[in-house]
């Protein structure tokens, strides 16, 4: 038996996510609870729905989470750490304000929240935040006492996450043809998001020129590459590009996009791509179809020999950092001074997101931030 690990005083985790639909009749449904009041065009919905259609009307987003959540509670178990797990999503069942009330009547007080999302923006954190500021609003109008919510940080640069990716940029590579292989450039690629949105990411300081976001990319694209040279023995030139644009097209948005990226690369004469898609935790749709189906079908269009590097997904290496994230982030909590784990130039990211992180259009509450209207 391991000694018990203490993470006083915390008593749950929830594990915090997208959320997807489960087959044909829940597309249009989770289309809706997406989009509510975001202003995107009726022509990109459908599109979008074409995606999920194609693949049955299933996202392969709640499966990995069903996956992740057995290898945190086996990584939990097996290193004498007692916290129970809970899941709730953004935009489909098991539905966020349902576990969170779950968790409030088997008694949990202080809850550690892990999002599927490892970097700084409106998207990937405030929105969240925003969400369970929703959630105890509405327990809190249920008559029950909201439990407090801390959020752990952002995990991008956490070894358990960017180690995994390595791997899979090595593996892509020996996947390619040999005769293209040591000329292969990598594309790291992560969600598009508005200038706007990138350039006011992360803590107020950080803003401007991309934001936290575009550095925390590249932060990470920059270690991936620097291993896969040493593991390798190549220098594989590569860049930060993205994907799964919507929005308005008078709207600018972070670019390159990988399709056009894939053209550029072709026309200057690149031999073979690996596409590396560094801002997604699992394998979501935007993987499934904007790379592994839109992408890959550019690419052979072009002849140009392309491989689509593995998600860091339910991988135990992540799961033990997750473990290891809520023991630092435990010991802060009980006054203690730790170092926390991180890689790279930008080092471990802020515990509590301060007033003005990653902020939203319209100012909303948001839980877990020094902005926070709950305790
Ligand atoms: C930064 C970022 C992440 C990464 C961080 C994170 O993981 O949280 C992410 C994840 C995801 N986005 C997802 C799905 C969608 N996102 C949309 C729309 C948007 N995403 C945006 C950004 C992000 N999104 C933005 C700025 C919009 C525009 C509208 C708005 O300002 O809100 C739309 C509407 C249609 C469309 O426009 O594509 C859909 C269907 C799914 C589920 C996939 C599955 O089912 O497997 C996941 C994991
Ligand atoms: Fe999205």
């Amino acid at each position: 038996m391991p000694d018990a690990l203490d993470v006083t005083p915390y008593d749950a985790l929830l594990l915090l996510s997208f959320g997807g639909p489960e087959g044909p009749d829940d597309v249009v449904p989770f289309l809706e609870n997406v989009t509510r009041g975001r202003g995107i065009p009726k022509e990109r919905l459908k599109e979008v729905g074409q995606h999920y259609f194609l693949f049955g009307g299933v996202s392969p987003i709640n499966e990995q989470n069903r996956v992740l959540l057995e290898a945190l509670r086996e990584d939990f178990a097996a290193h004498g750490l007692d916290l129970p797990v809970y899941w709730g999503n953004r935009n489909w069942a098991p539905y966020l304000t349902d576990t969170l009330r779950d968790m409030v009547r088997d008694g949990r007080r202080r809850v550690l929240v892990l999002a599927t999302s490892a970097y700084a923006s409106y998207s990937g954190c405030r929105q969240y935040r925003e969400n369970l500021a929703d959630a105890l609003a509405t327990l809190r109008a249920e008559g029950l006492e909201p439990p407090r919510v801390d959020k752990l940080r952002h995990y991008f640069n956490h070894p358990g996450f960017v180690e995994p990716m390595i791997d899979g940029v090595v593996e892509a590579l020996a996947g390619l043809p040999e005769d293209v292989r040591s000329g292969a450039h990598l594309a790291f690629t992560t969600h598009s998001i508005p200038i706007s949105a990138a350039d006011t990411s992360g803590p107020a300081p950080e803003h401007g020129d991309g934001g936290a976001y575009v550095r925390q990319h590249l932060d990470v694209a920059r270690l991936i590459a620097d291993a896969v040279r040493e593991r390798t023995g190549v220098d594989h030139p590569w860049q930060l590009v993205y994907q799964s644009r919507s929005g308005a097209p008078h709207i600018p948005w972070l670019e390159p996009d990988i399709c056009d990226h894939l053209e550029e690369r072709h026309a200057a004469g690149v031999p073979a791509v690996v596409m590396a898609p560094i801002g997604f935790v699992s394998d979501h749709m935007e993987v499934l179809y904007d790379l592994d189906t839109e992408a890959t079908a550019k690419a052979a269009e072009l002849g140009l020999p392309v491989r689509r590097s593995a998600t860091v997904g339910a991988d135990p290496r992540f799961a033990a950092a997750v473990r290891e994230l809520i023991a630092e982030r435990a010991a802060v909590e009980r006054g203690q001074r730790i170092t926390p784990c991180a890689l790279g130039a930008l080092g471990a990211d802020h515990d509590v997101c301060p007033v003005g992180c990653c902020p939203a259009r319209t100012a909303r509450p948001a839980a877990a931030g020094a902005d926070s209207p709950y305790a």
